[in-house]
């Protein structure tokens, strides 16, 4: 696994638009190198900005939209369409602008779906969709080797939605699962737990805003990942902190980089 390599952009425009660069061009390269490219997307405030800077860029029409495979960290368990699933917001954000190829967005299920209201069930069936999809050459395991999984880290150090202390986090053999009761609303999620987050060749895990400040410096000086998630979220080629002055005020010294852009 990768040690974490941090960027620190001077605020959080900014960085949801580094972050949108960096994503065409890893997209890009990967279409370039094995034919397609496939991106975990997180849902969060972060994750929607760079979205939405993303849908703003005009270097979006160098990406092949029908040789993408879009799959979720997380999701909130609410019925199709409801305004606070990850996957609603980040259609009004991008998605519904770009020609994707609708077989290849992997939406998590909703609560209304073909499953209802049982979240095991519908975990259950993600699982089983990634490891259809897991069988190129370049996949080792029962999730395909994502090219880039993001995660916005939330102010209680939670990632997808695997919060401190909480059972999913403790999770090593399903790469989905239910959750319940988390502490942020809806209680009902589906996640990715961390072995799947961990078959990523690349992990980026976004952090703006002063809200963030306190998470970052927990993870970032060693917390470990059952008190602090995003301590396990790790790529095995690299794991890269994308934050915001604001998210690094509180980092230790010794951790801050060189001043970014
Ligand atoms: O509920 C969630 O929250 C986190 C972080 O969100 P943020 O607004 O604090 O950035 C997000 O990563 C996760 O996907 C989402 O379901």
């Amino acid at each position: 696994m990768s040690a974490p390599q941090l960027v620190v952009h001077r605020d959080k425009e900014l960085m949801a638009q580094a972050a949108a660069a960096r994503l065409i061009t890893k997209i890009v390269d990967a279409q370039a190198t094995r034919g397609s490219a496939s991106v975990v997307l997180t849902g969060g405030r972060n994750g929607n900005a760079l979205l939405g800077a993303l849908a703003a860029s005009a270097a979006r029409d160098a990406i092949d939209w029908s040789r993408l495979d879009l799959w979720w960290g997380d999701e909130r368990f609410l019925p199709e369409g409801d305004p606070e699933r990850n996957v609603t917001q980040a259609r009004k954000a991008l998605l519904d602008a770009v020609p994707l190829n609708p077989e290849r967005v992997h939406a998590m299920p909703a609560s209304d779906g073909p499953y209802g209201n049982d979240v095991e069930a519908a975990a259950a069936a993600y699982a089983e969709e990634l490891a259809t999809a897991a069988r190129r050459p370049e996949d080792h395991g029962p999730v395909p080797t994502f090219d880039v999984l993001m995660l916005g880290v939330g102010p209680d150090t939670h990632v997808a939605s695997l919060f401190p202390e909480h059972p999913a986090v403790h999770e090593t053999e399903r790469m989905v699962v239910g959750v319940h009761g988390a502490p942020k609303p809806p209680p009902t999620r589906i996640s990715l737990t961390l072995p799947a987050i961990r078959a990523a060749r690349e992990v980026w895990l976004l952090a703006a805003g002063e809200d963030k400040a306190k998470a970052a410096a927990l993870v970032l000086s060693g917390a470990g990942e059952i008190q602090a998630p995003a301590a396990g979220a790790r790529g095995h080629s690299r794991t890269l902190w994308l934050l915001d002055a604001a998210a690094a005020a509180q980092l230790p010294r010794a951790l801050y980089p060189p001043a970014s852009p």
